[in-house]
């Protein structure tokens, strides 16, 4: 008989979202029932069909949805959501790749994504709402607090924090014991070597603080 899976609603149909619905379906842990978003030109994706904006929820509540996962990459929207979310009822869930490996000396938390080749390594804290991005490296004793965004192909060296609602950005190196300032974005392709100051984007090799205009 076929295992009953607990169903799943996505929140949002835009690029980050077609990776997270594909990593739930590799995985096969739970029924997707469909992705929520604000613009109501959506279809379907991956074979996933368009639910509406997230005016549905509190219906799908009462349909025995009562599982959900943001599939946003900014941070702060999904931050947002996925608090908002939480308060109505909601429990979040993983995205885990079949294809990323993480050490079962790591500890993962709520609502967070971990796309394929990516590694997360003894002693690592991943907090609530993470995106570990594609072909990325966590290695270990690194803290990865909430609602940060980890892009493709970046490495953390040993023991790096990245506080909430950081962005760092792809192919980035970290070097060990550096602390990312909240809300601080990490351009690609930067070596990061000393702290970086709450809020500031910094670039290039060693990276130096910019404003952004962004
Ligand atoms: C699956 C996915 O797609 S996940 C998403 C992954 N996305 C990323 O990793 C994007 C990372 N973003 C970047 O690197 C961006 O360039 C940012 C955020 C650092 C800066 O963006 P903005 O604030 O728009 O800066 P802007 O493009 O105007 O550049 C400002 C200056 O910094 C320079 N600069 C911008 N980014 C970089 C970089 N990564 N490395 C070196 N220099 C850079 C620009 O050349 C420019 O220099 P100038 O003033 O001498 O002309």
């Amino acid at each position: 008989m076929e295992p009953v899976l607990d169903k799943v609603v996505v929140i949002g149909g835009g690029g980050h979202s077609k990776v997270v619905i594909d990593i739930l379906q590799s995985a096969g842990t739970y029924e997707i029932v469909g992705f929520t978003d604000n613009s109501d030109q959506q279809r379907s994706l991956c074979g996933v069909p368009y639910l509406g904006n997230d005016e549905i929820l509190p219906e799908l509540l009462n349909k025995g949805v009562l599982r959900f996962i943001v599939g946003l990459g900014d941070n702060k929207v999904r931050k947002i959501l996925f608090e908002k979310i939480r308060t109505v009822g909601f429990m979040p869930v993983n995205a885990i790749s079949p294809f990323a490996h993480i050490s079962p000396h790591a500890k993962i938390g709520q609502g967070v994504v971990v796309m394929a080749g990516a590694v997360i390594n003894p002693y690592a804290v991943i907090k609530d709402n993470v995106i570990i991005n594609t072909l990325s490296g966590i290695d270990h004793d690194c803290i990865i607090d909430s609602h940060v965004h980890i892009a493709p192909g970046t490495s953390l060296t040993g023991c790096v924090r990245v506080c909430e609602g950081a962005f760092v950005g792809t192919g980035s190196k970290i070097t060990p014991n550096v602390e990312i300032g909240e809300w601080s974005v990490i351009g690609a392709g930067a070596v990061v070597i000393s702290d970086i100051l709450p809020g500031s984007t910094v670039v290039g090799v060693p990276a130096k603080k910019i404003i952004a205009k962004g």
